[in-house]
């Protein structure tokens, strides 16, 4: 077991533990959200047909001149949907509605706005553009072409090119199944009032908030108490459903009811306990059987801050996508770490003239300050080693979930 790690070193251990999920096949209608497993390929252009861009008429650009002195005869409409194959007859013209697929030998399309129509002769402007207003057949893309890349996640655009291309279903990476145990005996259910010294959950709701919004399925949130029996029966119920993830919180640090390390250690393996970072020091993790678990520290912010630089990272590689990069900042204010770990500071964003962003640390940065984590958009990363930060000090920052950047 590792002890007292660098915060690099621990995230470097997580990430060479796991690797991405096997696909599954969906429909695409339940595929928002989930990320693409292999690419895919056109297998034919888009649109397919070449088609009238506007409403008018489709004629050859050879007679555009023939239809400004003496007008064309009109051979009959073509609407968008016509499954007929039509054929343009030398020096005529077809009205055409827009999509409306264009007749073997027209090549242009002159707007309705522009026609002079006198029952079945139309005249066009004698300018008109050699070629204007249509799409030719592979206008959006040419068949072959890729239309989705592993490890993209499947936006409402992605799966309308799909949908366009003709895939009813599509290949993505199964979610990882992840269960949480909240731990504390000083934990009380919503619905009975607090007794002194009790505190109701926030870490179970935290957790599955973050759990689902970093694309991942809750198979449970299950709160228990620090007694090391119901520990083992949980962590073992979990494991037995197999899971890819098990969350604890809480129950992990060096108190007289601190008995996770111990359980875990029974059950698997602990990797490392204990990193260099601030908050999430006694954050932990391991193995039981091929499920990976992370405990973290029980302290609400805690969580959410380990939450985001161990747990989610974990997950995107389950999921075989690239984490979010982190970007730089400036600090608004000097400060000064009283401590050499890496600290990971909550703080709110701002441009400054230039549109370069400026950070600002929420006043309240204790561990247990959930209200600050609810209101920062950003984690700003203090260096190992560095306690001094003038203003305007360039750090690496990472976004928060709904931080509104
Ligand atoms: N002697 C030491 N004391 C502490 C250390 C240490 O290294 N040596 N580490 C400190 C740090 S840093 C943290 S973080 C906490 C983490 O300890 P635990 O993981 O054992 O967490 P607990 O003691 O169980 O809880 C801490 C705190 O959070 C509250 N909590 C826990 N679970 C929930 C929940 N589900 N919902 C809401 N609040 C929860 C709990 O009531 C405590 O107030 O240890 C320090 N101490
Ligand atoms: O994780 Mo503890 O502060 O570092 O609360």
């Amino acid at each position: 077991m590792r002890t007292r790690l660098s915060f690099d070193e621990a995230q470097g251990l997580v990430l060479s533990d796991v690797l991405r999920l096997p696909g599954e096949t969906i429909v695409l209608d339940a595929a928002l959200g989930r990320i693409v497993d292999v690419d895919m390929y056109a297998r034919f252009a888009l649109p397919g047909f070449a088609n009238a861009a506007m409403d008018g008429y489709a004629l050859s650009a050879a007679d555009l001149e023939r239809a400004a002195i003496q007008g064309l005869p009109v051979s009959g409409t073509i609407l968008a949907g016509d499954t007929r194959e039509h054929v343009l007859r030398d020096g005529s013209a077809f009205a055409i509605m827009t999509g409306a697929p264009m007749p073997l030998g027209a090549d242009t399309v002159v707007i309705q706005e522009q026609a002079r129509r006198e029952g079945d002769q139309v005249w066009l402007p004698a300018d008109a553009r050699p070629g204007a207003n249509v799409r030719p057949a592979d206008d959006d893309c040419a068949e072959g072409a890729r239309v989705a890349a592993a490890g993209e996640t499947l936006t409402p655009a992605r799966i309308a090119v799909l949908a366009s291309a003709g895939f009813p279903e599509v290949d993505v990476v199964r979610r990882p199944r992840v269960a949480v145990l909240a731990t504390g005996d000083e934990l009380v259910p919503p619905e009975r009032p607090l007794g002194h010294g009790q505190r109701y959950d926030s870490n179970g709701p935290l957790l599955r908030g973050l759990v689902t919004d970093a694309g991942a399925d809750i198979v449970e949130v299950r709160c228990c108490g620090d007694c090391p029996e119901q520990l083992r029966r949980a962590l073992q119920d979990f494991v037995a459903r197999e899971v890819d993830l098990i969350l604890t919180c809480g129950g992990v640090s060096a108190g007289a009811a601190d008995h996770l390390p111990a359980t875990i250690a029974a059950l698997g393996e602990i990797v490392f306990w204990k990193v260099r970072m601030k908050p999430g020091m006694p954050v932990l993790y391991g193995r039981i059987g091929t499920t990976r678990v992370l405990a973290l520290p029980g302290n609400p912010v805690s969580v959410g801050v380990t939450f985001e630089l161990l747990a989610r990272p974990l997950l995107d590689r389950l999921l075989g996508r690239s984490s979010a990069a982190t970007f730089p900042v400036r600090m608004a204010v000097g400060l000064r770490k009283n401590h050499a770990r890496m600290e990971f500071l909550r703080v709110t964003l701002e441009n400054d003239k230039e549109g370069r962003w400026l950070a600002t640390p929420l006043e309240h940065q204790g561990s247990g300050a959930l209200t600050s984590l609810a209101s920062a958009q950003a984690l700003v990363r203090l260096e190992e080693g560095q306690r001094e930060y003038q203003p305007g000090d360039v750090v690496q920052a990472s976004r928060l979930p709904g931080g509104n950047l």
